[in-house]
């Protein structure tokens, strides 16, 4: 039981699905088969039960991604200018106190993803804090205060593009995932979306 003291915050989860997917070649990397479901049900079946509500960052396809049931939103800016686009645009729309922000290509997420972010972020203090696979940061896997919107306006506006730099900006902490590493597991081409589902249905 959560005492009165410990407060429980707010958080909403955007799923990015807004990428050229070209290691794909050029599919719509959400929508791609895994195991007879669209990739993005596997990363919805993770995230529904962990948030307040899903959204879905998509830049083509938004018909068909509506059917999931959740808001679909476009980048603000068409330019393909990487995941931070995605976020920004989140970030204008959640009603949250906390963004959650995970890729549509890592379908075994943790089912503990946002509880073991938001403990980092209250034991530490941090703006945002950012998943890891106990060996490598995992960029675009975060939790952040929608009020580094700003923030993230000015880099994007002067031009910048690497996330880690925005991250280096501000108080970041890191959530070791490393009890489960394949969690992370990340699908960019064909193959290893087949060494996936072979390794699913095992
Ligand atoms: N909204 C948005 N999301 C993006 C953009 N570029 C990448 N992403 C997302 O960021 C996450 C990680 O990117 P990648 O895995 O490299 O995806 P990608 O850029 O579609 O794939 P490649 O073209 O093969 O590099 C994925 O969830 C992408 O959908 C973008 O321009 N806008
Ligand atoms: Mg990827």
């Amino acid at each position: 039981m959560s005492s009165p003291n410990e407060h429980s915050p707010t958080i909403e989860a955007v799923i990015l699905a807004g990428g050229m997917a070209r290691r794909m070649g050029g599919e719509d990397k959400g929508l791609v088969e895994l195991n007879n479901q669209p990739m993005i049900s596997h990363t919805i079946n993770r995230l529904a039960p962990q948030v307040q509500r899903i959204m879905i960052n998509a830049n083509r396809n938004q018909q068909r991604y509506s059917e999931f049931g959740y808001q679909v939103m476009s980048d603000i800016d068409s330019g393909y200018l990487g995941p931070l686009a995605g976020m920004i645009t989140a970030m204008g729309h959640t009603q949250a106190e906390l963004l959650l922000v995970v890729p549509c290509d890592c379908p075994l997420l943790p089912h503990d993803l946002a509880s073991r972010m938001l403990a980092t972020m209250q034991q530490t203090g941090a703006e945002l804090v950012v998943a890891s696979d106990g060996k490598r940061e995992q960029p675009v896997v975060l939790l952040l205060k929608p009020s580094l919107r700003d923030s993230m306006k000015a880099f994007l506006d002067a031009g910048e593009r690497k996330i880690d730099f925005w991250y280096a900006k501000h108080h970041y902490e890191v959530t070791s995932f490393a009890d489960q590493p394949n969690a992370f597991i990340n699908v960019n081409t064909p193959e290893q979306k087949q060494q996936l589902a072979d390794q699913i249905a095992q």
